[in-house]
C-alpha cells in the first residue's frame, strides 16, 4: 500500500457470534494486543453486542461498528435498524453490502446503495463490501463486476462523502472457506476498485482511497496481502474472534 497515501485499516467483521458479556470479554483481550497499532482499528459487532462494545473501547484506540443498517430513519420496518439510531449511540462505522446479506437476504446493487447514502447521510462511515462469486471469476466477469457493483452503490455520493467510504474487495469464494485470494489476485481486483473510483471522482481521491481485502485474512497470510500496492487493510471475518490471531493482523498492517 501506498502509506504516504493512506493508512491501512483492520476490521473485524463478528458476524452473528458473541452475546454482549463475550463481546465485553473479547475487546478486553483485544485492547491491550493492539494498542501500538500504526493502524486504524475497529470492530464490527451484531446491533446487541453495539452498547457493550461503545463501553469497552471507551478511551482506546478501536473505533465500533455495525454491521448493516435500514435507509429509512424509522418506520414500520420490523427487525431493521435505522442509520440515525446506530450513530445516536456513538457508532461510527456500518459494512453495508456484505455478501452474506446479499446471498441470503436479498440485498441488491440497488438497496445497497439506500442504504449506504443513508449511513453517510447520518454521519457514518461506510465499510462497502463488493466482490465475484466462484461462478463469476470462471466466467472471467470479475473486473466488470466489481467495477458495476462499485458503481452502483456509489451512486449519488458526493466526493466529499466519498472521504467516510472504505471498500472491502471479498471474493465470495474466499470468505470462510480458508481459500485466501492469492496476494496477486487481490491487488488485481483492488487496483480495478481504485481505477473505477478515478473515473467515477478524480485520482486525488482514488489515491486517498482506502480498500480492503477481506477472505480468509489470518495472521499467516496478512503481511504478504497487505503489502500490495492497492491493498490498505482487511476485512477480517473467523480471525477476528480470536484476539492474538487479530493482533497479528494488525500488527502486519502497522508495518
Ligand atoms: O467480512 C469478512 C469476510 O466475510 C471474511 O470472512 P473470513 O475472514 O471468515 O473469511
Amino acid at each position: 500500500m501506498n502509506k504516504k497515501l493512506r493508512k491501512a485499516v483492520i476490521a473485524g467483521n463478528w458476524k452473528m457470534n458473541k452475546t454482549p458479556a463475550e463481546a465485553t470479554k473479547l475487546i478486553e483481550e483485544i485492547k491491550p494486543l493492539v494498542k501500538d497499532a500504526d493502524c486504524d482499528v475497529i470492530v464490527c459487532t451484531p446491533y446487541v453486542d453495539l452498547s457493550a462494545a461503545l463501553e469497552a473501547t471507551k478511551g482506546s484506540n478501536i473505533g465500533v461498528g455495525a454491521e448493516n443498517c435500514h435507509w429509512e430513519k424509522s418506520g414500520a420496518f420490523t427487525g431493521e435498524v435505522s442509520a440515525d439510531m446506530l450513530a445516536s449511540m456513538g457508532v461510527q462505522y456500518v459494512i453495508i453490502g456484505h455478501s452474506e446479506r446479499r446471498t441470503y437476504f436479498g440485498e441488491t446493487d440497488v438497496t445497497v446503495n439506500k442504504r449506504l447514502r443513508a449511513a453517510l447521510d447520518s454521519g457514518l462511515s461506510v465499510i462497502l463490501c463488493v466482490g465475484e462469486s466462484l461462478e463469476q471469476r470462471e466466467q472471467g466477469i470479475t473486473e466488470e463486476l466489481v467495477a458495476m457493483q462499485t458503481k452502483i452503490a456509489l451512486g449519488g455520493v458526493s466526493k466529499d462523502d466519498l472521504k467516510k467510504v472504505i471498500i472491502a474487495y471479498e471474493p465470495i469464494w474466499a470468505i470462510g472457506t480458508g481459500k485466501t485470494a492469492t496476494a496477486q489476485q487481490a491487488n488485481e481486483v483492488c487496483s480495478v476498485i481504485r481505477e473505477t473510483i478515478k473515473k467515477l471522482y478524480d485520482a486525488a481521491s482514488a489515491d486517498a482511497f482506502t480498500i480492503q481485502y477481506g477472505g480468509s485474512m489470518n495472521a499467516k497470510n496478512a503481511a504478504e496481502l497487505l503489502d500490495q500496492p492497492d491493498v490498505d487493510g482487511g476485512l477480517i471475518g473467523g480471525a477476528s474472534l480470536k484476539p492474538a490471531d487479530f493482533a497479528e493482523i494488525v500488527k502486519a498492517a502497522s508495518r
